[in-house]
């Protein structure tokens, strides 16, 4: 059995008040799926000392670099030593906002792990991707990066995040079927280099997932979990999502 991961990306939001209210609900959430929460970095090390202790603490980017003349970049061994498990790299948002490319992504993915943390890859297709008929094109080669700079082991330590760009935000999720298409081909992908670790490989599910749609999506045999926005900012609906997925 995969264990099933339930993580917040607060994104450029929250304030200490949210820490303190997240870490109040969040006692009753330290069994059954694996809770985690990705505040913005500023808020990591109030996290750290408020949060039950079952609750996962990770980071929404890191630096490919290890140390160095790097101004605003944060390395894998700082976000460790503020208590964190994992780290974002190659969000969406980054990848556009910030022309992230595959290869600085996989950068990242590597550098992540180096430090001892777990990297939550993001990967999908825009909506003129998805039109074309390139999904499958665009997923492949976002993970031929990881590959190509980590090996066939990449995935052993690691977790995927499909995140269909069109879903983001837009209170347009991806049907279970689309979701569930996508991620059995990623974990097919993985299997083409090592069985072992596409088999334990949890790949999560972002893109409009709330408290009234995780619990289909979460059905789906290769879903084992959500990379959750705008619904991780409400503690309520953060955790009936969680209870959503304990319960799948
Ligand atoms: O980008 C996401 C998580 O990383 C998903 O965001 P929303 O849940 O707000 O659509």
């Amino acid at each position: 059995m995969r264990r099933k991961i339930i993580a917040g990306n607060w994104k450029m939001n929250g304030d200490g008040e949210l820490v303190r209210r997240i870490a109040e609900r969040a006692a009753d959430a330290a069994s059954g799926a694996e809770l985690a929460v990705c505040p913005p970095f500023p808020l990591l090390a109030a996290a750290a000392t408020q949060l039950p202790s079952g609750v996962r603490l990770g980071a929404q980017d890191v630096s490919e670099y290890e140390a160095g003349a790097y101004t605003g970049e944060v390395s894998g061994a700082m976000l460790r030593e503020a208590g964190c498990r994992y780290a974002i790299v190659g969000h969406s948002e980054r990848r556009t906002l910030y022309s992230e490319d595959n290869a600085r992504v996989a950068g990242k993915y590597v550098a992540a792990q180096r430090a001892g943390l777990t990297p939550i890859l993001c990967i999908g297709e825009s909506l003129a991707e998805r039109d074309a008929e390139r999904t499958e094109a665009v997923v492949a080669e976002q993970l031929g990066a990881v590959f190509e700079a980590a090996g066939d082991r990449a995935f052993a330590e690691g977790v995927v995040a499909y995140e269909p760009v069109w879903a983001i935000g837009t209170g347009r999720t991806a049907t279970p079927e689309q979701a569930q298409a996508v991620h059995a081909f990623v974990r097919q992908r993985v299997a083409e280099r090592d069985t072992d670790s596409a088999e334990a490989l949890p790949i999560l599910y972002g893109g409009s997932m709330k408290a009234d749609n995780a619990a289909e999506l979460l059905a789906q045999p290769d879903v084992d979990g959500g990379l959750i926005g705008g619904a991780s900012l409400d503690p309520e609906a953060f955790l009936a999502i969680h209870r959503a997925a304990t319960e799948a």
